[in-house]
């Protein structure tokens, strides 16, 4: 599976000359299926035609990527360009084996059923889900893509973990098709409780297609414990302990699939080294001195996503400076909003609001040498992230409703002087694991306010009493303890629990 050979890379525009390498071997025991595929094209704008690929942001990337590299596995995944076909190619160790989407794929399962639908509903209904029934026959039909090329890959009694909300009919299929397979599941985002779930017409069809895997991994116990209920209520199964108990027409129990806990991580030692490098610590004092040294610099990033909370945040630092509390001479807020799903009306919706709120914050209180808020709509490499976090002495995580949020995980793992303060939001996964942050509720704009105070004030005995605790909490959970603790789980033998 490792034998691999160079080869040029085919689309049906014809074969571009990208230095990739294709998997000899069409058959794996391991294998990881996600929506997409952890790279995005490059193209290289001289002519030439010497496209190629790279690394692609974005949590759930930066959890799998490192074991992928390190495994002898085959990554199964849309490779980001609508109508185009690509052969399996390899790309920094990993073998890739794309699936290709149409436009009307992008269109109806992607932007419509995956994140106009389950998006919003698995967030609290922060915006309002979409019920379409082409857009459902369309997820439909792009798992079942999914699945295929699963079954084409896999080899006999291979284990195969599926990836997030986009797929959740792909175990079910799987299962179907090929019972000796080793089913995994794991979802990056929470799970809602019955109450919103009911909403879902399909609701039957998606508690049917994820009860198809032997595990399913969740961030929260709370994820996991509204998974159970509503397979207990939707689809009748009995549930026991972390067991849930799916029932054939006769009453018998033909499968037992499992609910737990598996709080995602990072990678630990790339972060660390990164944060200690003399470039980057060089680099991070230079965005100070470009922002001109101000006593306190605050930071926020995310996908530019509704669930963030970035207008709550702007909204308590717009009133902080407001208030007086803050003064623009002494403080400035970096907030990167990394482009995401540009063409889901909401994320139009929200840009424009973000970006208006912004102007009128920075028109309001900048000076000629001074920034409220430097608004960044780019994407960064992660050593521009690390460099980042290195300059920011406080972080701020508002979100509304997130999985888990690796962001508050890496600006911690970067402080390696156990210095800076993290504001983090209950509503995060990450705030189960980092108790020592300033927790708050970011519909409470006062009480956010207020946190934000006293964050910036804090002593630094305090900060490096919290910072020292969340950062041994973190280096001893990175993400290969996740991995490994999840198949770890896939791989147990499973007694029946009738208590
Ligand atoms: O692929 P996109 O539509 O551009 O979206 C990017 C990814 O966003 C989501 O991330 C989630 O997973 C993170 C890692 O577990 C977690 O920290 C975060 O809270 C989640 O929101 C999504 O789940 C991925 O499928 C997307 O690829
Ligand atoms: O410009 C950017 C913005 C974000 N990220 C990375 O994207 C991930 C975001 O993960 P998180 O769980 O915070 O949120 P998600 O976007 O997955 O919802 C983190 O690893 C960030 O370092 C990045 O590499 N460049």
């Amino acid at each position: 599976m490792q034998d691999l050979a160079s080869e040029k890379l085919k689309t049906e525009e014809g074969v571009r000359a990208a230095p990739v390498k294709k998997p000899t071997a069409t058959k794996f025991d391991f294998m990881v299926v996600s929506n997409r595929l952890p790279v995005d094209r490059i193209s290289d704008d001289d002519g030439h035609g010497a496209d190629g690929w790279r690394r692609s942001p974005g949590g759930l990337v930066t959890a799998l990527a490192p074991m992928m590299t390190k495994s002898d596995g085959a990554w199964v995944g849309w490779h980001g360009a609508p109508d185009e076909t690509v052969r399996p190619f390899s790309h920094e160790g990993m073998d890739l084996i794309p699936v290709q989407l149409s436009s009307d794929d992008v269109e109806l399962f992607y932007e419509g059923f995956s994140n106009a639908t389950i998006w919003p509903l698995y967030h609290d209904v922060i915006a309002p889900p979409e019920f379409h029934r082409t857009w459902w026959d369309s997820y439909r039909k792009v798992n079942r893509k999914f699945a295929d090329a699963v079954t084409r890959h896999a080899a006999d009694g291979a284990t195969v973990w599926v990836q997030d909300y986009q797929l959740q009919l792909v175990p079910r299929l799987l299962r179907e098709t090929r019972p000796d397979l080793k089913i995994g599941f794991f979802n990056h985002i929470p799970f809602p409780p019955p109450e919103i779930f009911a909403q879902l017409p399909w609701r039957r069809e998606i508690i049917d297609g994820l009860l198809g895997a032997d595990l399913l991994g969740f961030q929260r116990p709370s994820d996991a414990g509204n998974f159970m209920r509503s397979a207990r209520r939707f689809l009748g199964a009995s549930v026991k302990q972390q067991q849930v108990h799916v029932k054939g027409p006769d009453g018998e129990v033909t499968h037992i699939a499992r609910a737990q806990a598996f709080p995602i991580s990072i990678d630990v030692a790339q972060i660390r080294e990164l944060a200690t490098k003399p470039e980057i610590i060089e680099r991070a004092q230079q965005i100070r001195k470009d922002l001109g040294n101000p006593k306190t610099i605050l930071l926020g990033v995310d996908r530019l996503d509704y669930t963030k909370g970035i207008r709550h945040r702007l909204k308590a630092f717009e009133e902080l400076l407001a208030d007086g509390h803050i003064k623009v001479e002494d403080a400035t807020l970096i907030q990167v909003a990394s482009p995401s799903r540009e063409r889901v009306e909401q994320y139009r919706l929200l840009r424009e609001e973000i970006e208006g709120t912004v102007g009128h914050i920075n028109g309001t209180y900048d000076t000629i040498q001074n920034t409220a808020v430097r608004y960044l709509h780019h994407s960064y490499p992660v050593e521009e992230m690390v460099a980042l976090y290195l300059a920011a002495d406080v972080m701020l995580v508002t979100a509304l409703r997130d999985g888990m949020n690796l962001v508050a995980k890496e600006y911690v793992t970067a402080r390696s002087e156990d210095d800076g303060a993290l504001v983090l939001s209950e509503f995060a996964g990450a705030a189960d694991q980092l108790k020592q942050a300033f927790l708050i509720n970011p519909h409470d704009i006062d009480g956010l306010k207020s946190t934000i105070l006293r964050a910036v004030n804090l002593p630094p005995k305090e900060a490096r009493r919290r910072m020292k605790l969340m950062r041994k909490q973190i280096l001893d959970h990175d993400v290969d303890h996740w991995s490994a603790e999840f198949l770890a789980a896939l791989e147990e033998k499973v007694v029946r629990d009738d208590s």
